[in-house]
């Protein structure tokens, strides 16, 4: 015990940072080819002229958000009169509160006055890009989200046509979306198709052997040398390709590494990787549980108690369960398909006596998911 405390401050990490989710990494290969797109799509604003409006199309952890903020950080450093603006759509998820965050962004935090209806708030926008005489360039990341709750084409209705009434507001719009099953033609409405044609840019699920590259090269950026045998981080790359998710490898040696500083030890062993992928295969389902609303939550911990306990679960069955933390039936119904989207829950129908009922089962181990229930206050995977 003593010696573990003693040894605490003897870091293994030259750079703890580097494996943060978030993290922009200085060297990021290959994605040259997107970025290039990217940046082809948004040259003519430099001329004054409009932004060819792109969405681009992954599987989550495969760069789309780090591509799309090093252009922005392009952007920033070569003009004033262009202004990127990130918005995570997992977070701010309507209408309302995507404008509160530009406004924000726009006037450098001053916050919307308390009561501000959403025509005065974009009236504030539009007058504020107008007198700046600057073209904002949105990027909605994981717009999938926006497809959820059935606010997508609100937003996009709002930031393309505002130019019909604030004739020099042009906005340029990125989407972001890491769903694979969303069909996104599909989801926008006719008067919102007509203005929004956009470019697609792919990305790919990196290969091993660029997963390989690009783990190892944030080895070398983030722990002392020989902190991390050749043989664990192929260890490491091998889970990673088969969780299908960068972002699992990266909180897998973070993980690692702080086991065996834990443990006092200068290396990591076999061990350490095996105890913390226990935790970082879950990371996704941590952070899909870490933004659902109360009401979501509960409904989602419910069907965890009830998968525990009962053979079969229908949508009837949790929303009588759920007694007082129960919402109205039309918002369950919202809910549930909401976790189904999020591939949290799988829903299918049932030809039952009367009429037809669906079937909830559960994705994951319901052991795995009732655990993220008692550290749900602050429950960061990351830290
Ligand atoms: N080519 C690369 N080189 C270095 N690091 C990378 C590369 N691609 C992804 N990463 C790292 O992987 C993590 C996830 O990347 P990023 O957030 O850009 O993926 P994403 O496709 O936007 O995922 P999501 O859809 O979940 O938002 C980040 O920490 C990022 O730094």
């Amino acid at each position: 015990m003593k010696k573990n405390l003693l040894m605490w401050d003897q870091t293994l990490f030259r750079d703890i940072e580097v494996f943060d989710i978030d993290y922009v990494p200085e060297q990021f290969e290959y994605r040259d080819e997107q970025i290039q797109e990217l940046a082809y799509a948004v040259r003519p604003a430099l001329a004054g002229g409009r932004i060819l409006n792109t969405v681009c199309r992954g599987v989550p952890g495969t760069g789309k958000t780090t591509s799309v903020k090093k252009l922005f950080e392009e952007i920033a450093g070569t003009t004033k009169k262009i202004v990127p603006i990130h918005i995570n759509c997992q977070i701010d998820g309507s209408e309302y509160a995507i404008f509160s965050r530009i406004y924000t962004k726009l006037t450098k935090n001053r916050q919307p006055p308390s009561g501000t209806s959403f025509k005065m708030l974009f009236d504030m926008i539009a007058k504020y890009i107008e007198n700046e005489e600057i073209t904002p360039i949105i990027c909605l990341d994981d717009a999938n989200y926006l497809v959820y709750e059935k606010e997508l084409n609100k937003v996009l209705y709002a930031l393309l046509r505002s130019h019909e009434t604030y004739e020099h507001v042009r906005i340029g719009v990125i989407i972001i979306i890491s769903d694979p099953d969303v069909d996104l033609e599909r989801s926008l409405d006719a008067r919102v198709a007509s203005v929004f044609r956009p470019q697609t840019i792919h990305f790919a699920p990196y290969t091993a052997s660029e997963v390989a590259g690009i783990l190892s090269q944030r080895v070398m950026q983030g722990l002392y040398s020989n902190v991390l045998s050749s043989d664990l981080l192929d260890r490491i790359v091998d889970r990673t390709m088969k969780c299908g998710d960068i972002r699992i490898g990266l909180d897998l040696i973070k993980r690692s590494v702080m086991n065996a500083e834990k443990a006092a030890r200068m290396n990591v062993t076999d061990d350490d990787v095996t105890k913390a992928f226990s935790i970082s295969r879950d990371l996704r389902l941590a952070e899909l549980v870490r933004v659902l609303s109360v009401d979501e939550a509960n409904v989602l911990f419910q069907v965890a108690e009830m998968t525990n306990n009962t053979d079969i679960i229908t949508t009837k069955s949790v929303h009588s369960s759920l007694g007082e933390k129960a919402t109205g039936y039309t918002r369950y119904v919202q809910i549930i398909e909401k976790l189904d989207h999020l591939r949290l829950v799988t829903l299918t129908y049932q030809n039952a006596g009367n009429g037809r009922t669906r079937i909830i089962s559960l994705r994951y181990d319901p052991k795995r998911v009732l655990a993220l229930q008692k550290n749900q206050t602050g429950c960061n995977v990351n830290s």
